[in-house]
């Protein structure tokens, strides 16, 4: 029986989306340099963001998705030109939905540092090079900040909802503890206060691998040449994460140590659940920039609601928002004690557990226990107008 089928490489050294043939994806530049919080100042800035309805008069029916790690500014929509994965919130946001056009105006920007519209170590900086290792160092505060500069520019001052998870969810609680007015109503996702040892520990092995291969050029390998950046590291971060990522009975009960159809691991074939990690590692490389994923691993690592705030409870104390904040059963990366903690800490916050065997991803994937707490923060989606026609 044959080994192993690879998986093509990447077309580009680093997987940058500049441009969005489909055109749902909008930019705004910022007109005055952005502060750092580790210090100096980031120039010509740009953020990407996509919107679903339509913005009410007074701008009341504003609600901000922020994505984690890997995803972008498509939380809804099918993939297609431009946009490499299908809405990484589909199931919320649509007629009839818990975010339903018709009623909310919805806006999911790319983050700072990503690489599918807004300004990372892959795009130019203003002298016309690659950002690359010169790239600064980003904080979720940072990534927040720049967000607030989309508020601004799209006319919105307060919120309705901030919801995110994971990494989403920690600027998500950035956003109601560093700007409480213009935060509506709240809703975090399997995130914790502050970055865990075990994610700093799980986040040091992937960046290794990154920065160990020999196709990281010191992260200056984005005019390194077609297929020349650093696929083989990246592919094993995300094979790693992607294992912190799922639960640990879900991967027993769906392949067990079942070889992959076709393959014999007596003679250099995979399991499935190898050949499952490798499909998940090839999609990764094909839409992610390393450089990207390096910068944002690190601002997640820098993640602490408390920092310069006096602590942890005196900044939650800060949230005056309604505030639901859930963690997955089966998550082992952010296990719920953390977000029960968290909870604990936020005026009048409520606790949920969404029940899910997929561990951490459990936030993507159970959108109809999520519909429900935006349901409760918000109120059930209205009855169809049938005025959004899904156009934006
Ligand atoms: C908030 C954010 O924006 S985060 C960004 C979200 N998006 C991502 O993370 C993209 C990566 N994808 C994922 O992590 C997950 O697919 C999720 C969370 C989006 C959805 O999870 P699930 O629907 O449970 O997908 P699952 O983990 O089972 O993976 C399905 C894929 O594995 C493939 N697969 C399953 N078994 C095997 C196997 N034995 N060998 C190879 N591939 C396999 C499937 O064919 C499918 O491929 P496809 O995605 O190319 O269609
Ligand atoms: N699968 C998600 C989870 C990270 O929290 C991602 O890749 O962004």
């Amino acid at each position: 029986m044959p080994g192993p089928a690879a998986e093509p490489l990447p077309p580009a050294s680093g997987a940058w989306q500049d441009g969005d043939p489909a055109g749902r994806r909008r930019w705004v530049s910022l007109a005055e340099p952005l502060a750092l919080e580790a210090g100096g100042e980031l120039t010509g800035v740009r953020i990407a963001y996509e919107t679903w309805g339509r913005l009410a008069p007074d701008a009341s029916n504003a609600v901000l998705l922020l994505h984690a790690l890997t995803g972008d500014s498509h939380a809804a929509g099918p993939a297609g030109p431009g946009h490499p994965t299908a809405g990484w919130w589909d199931g919320l946001i649509g007629t009839g939905r818990a975010l339903d056009p018709d009623r909310w105006f919805i806006v999911a920007p790319n983050v700072l540092g990503g690489c599918q519209g807004s300004t990372g170590p892959a795009a130019r900086r203003p002298d016309g090079r690659r950002w690359g290792s010169s790239f600064p160092v980003l904080t979720q505060r940072d990534q927040v900040a720049a967000e607030a500069r989309l508020a601004d520019l799209l006319g919105i001052e307060r919120w309705a909802l901030v919801a995110g998870g994971s990494m989403g969810g920690m600027r998500a609680l950035e956003w109601a503890v560093g700007h409480p007015r213009r935060t509506g109503a709240l809703l975090v996702l399997a995130a914790p206060a502050a970055a865990t040892a075990r994610q700093l520990a799980c986040t040091q092995v992937q960046l290794a691998a990154i920065r160990a291969d020999p196709g990281w050029r010191g992260g200056d390998y984005h005019d390194a040449g077609p297929g020349r950046g650093p696929h083989t590291g990246l592919g094993i971060a995300r094979r790693l994460a992607h294992l912190t990522y799922r639960g640990r009975a879900e991967l027993e009960h769906r392949f067990g140590r079942a070889a992959q159809p076709g393959e014999d691991p007596w003679h250099g074939g995979r399991r499935q659940v190898e050949s499952y990690l490798d499909h998940h590692a090839a999609k990764l490389v094909r839409r992610f920039d390393a450089g990207s994923y390096v910068v944002l691993a690190e601002a997640m690592n820098h993640h602490d609601i408390g920092r310069a705030r006096g602590g942890t409870a005196a900044a939650l104390a800060r949230i005056t928002a309604p505030a639901v904040i859930a963690g997955v059963d089966s998550d082992e990366l952010y296990p719920p004690p953390l977000q029960a903690r968290l909870a604990a800490a936020v005026p009048g916050a409520e606790h949920r557990v969404i029940a899910s065997p997929h561990g951490h991803d459990g936030f993507l994937i159970e959108t109809a226990q999520v519909s429900r707490m935006v349901h409760d923060l918000l109120g059930p989606p209205a009855p169809p107008t049938g005025r959004w026609s899904g156009g934006g």
